[in-house]
């Protein structure tokens, strides 16, 4: 996916927000990319326009070769459901459905039969089997995020969205759901872009972009051999050994 020259404002005249001003970024296919910097500084913005939820002012957003900021309301829909997966702070799962009917309406809302070797996949790596059929209100914070996790991947999506995904976990929890994360890239080959505050939450991440009035001031690439927090089951380092989805479809 790449960004050039994009512009969003909000309001007119004395009351215009340049929110974005300029951005320039490449989101490399398979790789991890965190957006940091302080509040207001344009992070959700860009986010918003690369899902295509939000119109840019002027710029260009090119993903897979479509150019999404020409696409018309109907093929952004399209678009947002076959390619796009998204994970929020919130979680934002369905209330009134189990675990499972979460994970898989998206590809039964698209009148298609879940991947079934995907699925099972999804489960075991995200430890969900035994919370299947409970609804969110009796799943923990990081259960229910993991719920939503494989919701975002059950599409196989190009590119993951995910929102200050931690924002509503505690340290421990917030850990497991970003090295879910980080095997999604490693293990299934998406791309995942995440906009956090936190900056430890970064050092899992391939790039960093970070922010400041509107504009990206800096891109840096972390270390690759930095270790990054343990977590139980997963491994430690960036690009885990264990448990690898090998004959797992992507
Ligand atoms: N719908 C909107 N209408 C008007 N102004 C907006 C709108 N959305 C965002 N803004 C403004 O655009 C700027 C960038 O906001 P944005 O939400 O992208 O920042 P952020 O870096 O994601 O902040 P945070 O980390 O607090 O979520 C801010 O000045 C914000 O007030």
């Amino acid at each position: 996916m790449t960004v050039s020259a994009v512009v969003k404002t909000y309001g007119r005249g004395s009351a215009e927000v340049r929110a974005l001003d300029g951005v320039s970024a490449g989101i490399p296919r398979a790789q991890f990319t965190a957006v940091v910097g302080p509040s207001g500084s344009g992070k959700s913005t860009l986010m918003h326009c690369m899902a295509g939820l939000d119109l840019v002012t002027s710029g260009s957003i090119v993903l897979d070769g479509v150019e999404i900021t020409e696409l018309s309301d109907r093929a952004l829909t399209r678009l947002r459901r076959q390619s796009i997966g998204f994970v929020f702070q919130s979680f934002n799962l369905l209330p009134q459905r189990t675990a499972y009917e979460n994970i898989v309406l998206p590809v039964t809302m698209a009148g298609g039969p879940p991947n079934h070797k995907l699925l099972d996949y999804l489960v075991e790596v995200l430890w969900l089997a035994s919370q299947l059929s409970h609804r969110p209100a009796e799943l923990s914070g990081g259960q229910q995020q993991r719920v939503a996790i494989a919701r975002a991947l059950v599409t196989r999506p190009a590119v993951v969205f995910a929102d200050e995904p931690t924002g509503n976990l505690d340290s421990r929890t917030g850990a497991e759901v970003l090295s879910f994360l980080r095997r999604s890239v490693d293990d299934l080959g998406r791309s995942v872009v995440m906009v956090t505050q936190d900056p430890t939450s970064a050092q899992y991440a391939d790039q960093v972009l970070t922010f400041e009035d509107g504009s990206v001031i800096e891109i840096a690439v972390p270390d690759a051999d930095t270790e990054i927090p343990v977590v139980p089951v997963i491994a430690s380092s960036r690009r885990p050994a264990g448990a690898s989805l090998a004959g797992c479809p992507s």
